[in-house]
C-alpha cells in the first residue's frame, strides 16, 4: 500500500489568508475603513494566550484591524456582558470572538447569546446554529467550514460518500455533520457511547475525528483509501529531558498513513484553517455591515 497524501492545511490556509487580505484591501478602499475583528480573552490560560496572539497577527497581516481585550480570570459576568454590548455597538468592529473555554463561573451560553448574530464570526450563537440546521445563510463555525474546504479541494463532489464524524460537540461535530449532509454525504455521528466504533469508522469514505483523545483512531479502523480529517490537537506529556510534549491529533498519523488515501497532519492541518476561516468570516461580516455585495470566497 502506498503512503497517503498529506493534506497541507497550512499551505491551503496561507492561500486563503492571501485572498482574504486582497479583498480586505479592496473593502477598505470602498468603505473607507478596514474590516475589524475583536477578540476577548478571559484569564491567563497559556494555550489560549498563544491562539489569541496568533489570531491578532494573522488579522493584521490580512489588512484588518485587530482589537484585543484581555480580562482577568475573576471577571464577573456583568463586566463581560457590558464589553460584548460595547463591541456590538462599535461600528469599527465587524466580528467578535470570545475565546472558549471561559472560566467556570461564567455562563458560556449567556455570553455567546449576547453577541450580535451578525458579528458572531465563530458561528456559535443559537441563531447561527439554527440557520445552519435549516439551511439558511449565516456564519458557520470556522473549524468545520475549514474541514469542508479541504474535503472539497481533495474530493470535489461528496454526493453519496459515507462520512463518519467522531465527536458531537456544538463547535465541531454537530456543525460538521450538517455541512456534510448539505453536501449530500451519508452522515453518521459517532461518539464515546457508540457501539463498535472501529466497525462504524471502517465504513467511512470520509472520517472526521474531533474527540480530543490523542491518537485514538488506528490504521485498522480505516477503510483503505479513506480521506481522514484530524481535528484533534493534543499535547502529549513531555519526554524526559524536554519541557514540552509533542502535538498529536486524534488519529495515529504514521500508521493511518499506510491505509488512508489522504490525511491531515497535526500540526499543519486543520488548525491553520480555523484561523484563516475566521478571517474569511470577518471579511464577509464587514461587507454585510457596509451594505456591499459579498464577494465569493
Ligand atoms: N471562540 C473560540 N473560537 C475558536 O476558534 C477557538 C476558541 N474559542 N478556543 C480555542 C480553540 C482552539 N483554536 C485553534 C486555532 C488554531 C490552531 C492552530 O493554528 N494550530 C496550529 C499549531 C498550534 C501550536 O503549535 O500550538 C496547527 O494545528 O498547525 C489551533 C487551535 C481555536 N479555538
Amino acid at each position: 500500500m502506498s503512503e497517503a497524501t498529506r493534506i497541507d492545511g497550512k499551505a491551503f490556509a496561507a492561500k486563503l489568508r492571501e485572498r482574504v487580505g486582497a479583498l480586505a484591501e479592496a473593502f477598505a478602499e470602498t468603505a473607507g475603513r478596514k474590516p475589524g475583528l475583536a477578540v476577548v480573552l478571559v484569564g491567563e490560560d497559556a494555550a489560549s494566550q498563544v491562539y489569541v496572539g496568533a489570531k491578532g497577527k494573522a488579522t493584521v497581516a490580512a489588512n484588518m484591524e485587530s482589537f484585543e481585550h484581555r480580562l482577568p480570570a475573576d471577571t464577573d459576568e456583568g463586566t463581560l456582558l457590558a464589553l460584548v454590548a460595547q463591541l456590538n455597538a462599535d461600528e469599527a468592529v465587524d466580528g467578535i470572538l470570545v475565546q472558549l473555554p471561559l472560566p467556570g463561573h461564567l455562563n458560556e451560553q449567556a455570553v455567546i447569546g449576547a453577541i450580535d448574530p451578525g458579528k458572531d464570526v465563530d458561528g456559535f450563537h443559537v441563531i447561527n446554529a439554527g440557520r445552519l440546521s435549516v439551511g439558511q445563510t449565516g456564519f458557520v463555525p470556522c473549524t468545520p467550514l475549514g474541514c469542508m474546504m479541504l474535503l472539497a479541494d481533495r474530493l470535489g463532489d461528496l454526493s453519496g460518500l459515507e462520512a463518519v464524524v467522531i465527536g458531537r460537540s456544538n463547535i465541531v461535530g454537530k456543525p460538521m455533520a450538517q455541512l456534510l449532509l448539505d453536501a449530500n454525504a451519508t452522515v453518521t455521528i459517532a461518539h464515546s457511547r457508540t457501539k463498535d466504533l472501529p466497525g462504524v469508522v471502517r465504513r467511512a469514505d470520509i472520517v472526521v475525528a474531533a474527540v480530543g483523545r490523542p491518537e485514538m483512531v488506528k490504521a485498522d479502523w480505516l477503510k483503505p483509501g479513506a480521506t481522514v480529517i484530524d481535528v484533534g490537537i493534543n499535547r502529549l506529556p513531555p519526554e524526559p529531558g524536554s519541557d514540552k510534549g509533542r502535538l498529536v491529533g486524534d488519529v495515529a498519523f504514521a500508521e493511518a498513513s499506510e491505509t488512508a488515501a489522504a490525511i491531515t497532519p497535526v500540526p499543519g492541518g486543520v488548525g491553520p484553517m480555523t484561523i484563516a476561516v475566521l478571517l474569511r468570516n470577518t471579511l464577509v461580516a464587514a461587507y454585510e455591515h457596509a451594505g456591499l455585495d459579498t464577494p465569493e470566497i
